[in-house]
């Protein structure tokens, strides 16, 4: 029980994703990024792991903060370590990001989950086996064919429906694309969606994320006659009291916050200030899944909903834990891209999805992610 190594091995990873200048991912040719995976091992060799890029988790990072809260502790008890590693941050001088407490969390709830032979969604008290996803398509692009003209989502969108999405987020599209933003195009893609899909499809909108309260609310009145579920970071998340003006004038529901920071703490002043109607949370938003755990349970204690960002196992157990989260956000997806392809360094999909847009849970201990060993070893960097 007691932990006494934690490594951080670098690997190559073959991926067509490439993210743009404002971090946005699109379709381009394969090539090879690094990749991390953290384990953690205990006094007994039982380990546990999680994958993040390596900044995350670069070695002065692990040393000067992580291994002195961890090593020589028993691994069950998360609720304190995570608490400890939220205290260091403050005199990080923001060197320890809620992504690096995310990563060591999931890696202590795989650990968890792998020494007792047992899924982690089980160990929180599971609440179901499998869960819908909607498709979140990625941002437009300029790419002939891609997601370059309204029509062009309008395609995917028939497409992701007969893969069987019962839902769909776009993500419009955005600066470094060259005419963007423009709330105009954003709600032509949107109506070409909604006219492609029929009624009985859900459709969420993700805008530019620097809209003034004008065109927010602009977008938002459109939407509303499209009849979708919901409207997601059209301002900068850091105006909490713009959020709380656009909810107000508002009929669709509002969501968020997704990118602000302050975790749970920061998303129960959303709720206190009347700032959304759907909570978000995200395991890497928020530092973990122990702290996303407290941000669904603070929702549901509002009569809120609270759904998950963000796709792969961690957010997944999350969400099937949990009874006030309506979707997995299964992506992000594109004409080019084939997601079901899943990652080379996995063995199998974290997140399959059957015919009717369900993603089942997989059995396997810890977070179920299928870790090809084999792969990482033969393509280790460091
Ligand atoms: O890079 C990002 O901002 C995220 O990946 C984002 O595109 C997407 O995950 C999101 O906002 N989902 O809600
Ligand atoms: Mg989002």
């Amino acid at each position: 029980m007691i932990i006494t190594d934690i490594s951080v091995i670098v690997f190559g990873h073959v991926t067509r994703r490439h993210a743009d200048a404002a971090g946005h991912a699109h379709p381009g040719p394969a090539h090879t990024v690094e990749q991390a995976m953290l384990t953690i091992t205990t006094e007994s060799g039982e380990q546990g792991h999680s994958f993040c890029p390596p900044a995350v988790v670069r070695p002065d990072v692990i040393d000067k903060y992580v291994r002195k809260v961890l090593i020589g502790q028993d691994h069950r008890d998360r609720e304190r370590l995570w608490q400890d590693l939220a205290h260091w941050q403050r005199g990080s001088a923001a060197q320890l990001s809620d992504r690096t407490l995310a990563v060591v969390d999931c890696a202590l709830w795989d650990l968890a989950g792998r020494t007792l032979n047992q899924p982690v969604y089980k160990l929180i008290g599971g609440y179901r086996d499998k869960v819908p996803a909607y498709g979140s398509i990625m941002c437009g692009d300029e790419i002939e064919n891609g997601l370059a003209t309204p029509d062009d989502y309008a395609r995917f969108a028939e497409t992701l429906v007969a893969r069987g999405y019962k839902g769909i987020k776009l993500h419009t599209w955005m600066p470094p694309v060259s005419w963007s933003p423009d709330v105009g195009m954003d709600l032509k893609a949107c109506a070409a969606v909604r006219e492609a899909v029929g009624p009985d499809i859900a459709l969420m909108l993700d805008a530019y994320h620097w809209y003034s309260r004008a065109d927010a609310l602009k977008l938002g009145r459109g939407l509303e006659k499209l009849g979708f579920d919901w409207i997601e970071e059209p301002m900068d998340e850091q105006s909490m009291s713009s959020y709380q003006w656009l909810t107000d004038n508002l009929d669709i529901p509002v969501i968020g916050p997704e990118s602000a920071g302050g975790k749970h703490w920061h998303r129960a002043e959303w709720i206190k200030a009347g700032a959304c109607d759907i909570l978000r949370t995200g395991v890497n938003d928020v530092g973990g899944i122990t702290p996303a755990l407290k941000t669904m349970h603070l929702a549901e204690a509002f009569g809120m909903a609270c759904e998950v960002h963000g796709n792969t196992a961690m957010n997944l157990h999350v969400v099937a834990a949990t009874r006030n989260c309506r979707w997995y956000e299964r992506g992000l997806l594109h004409p080019f891209l084939e997601y079901d392809d899943g990652f080379d360094y996995l063995k199998s999909l974290s997140d399959p999805m059957d015919a009717d847009g369900f993603v089942h849970v997989p059995d396997r201990p810890g977070l179920g992610e299928d870790i090809d060993f084999d792969h990482i070893d033969a393509h280790r960097i460091r």
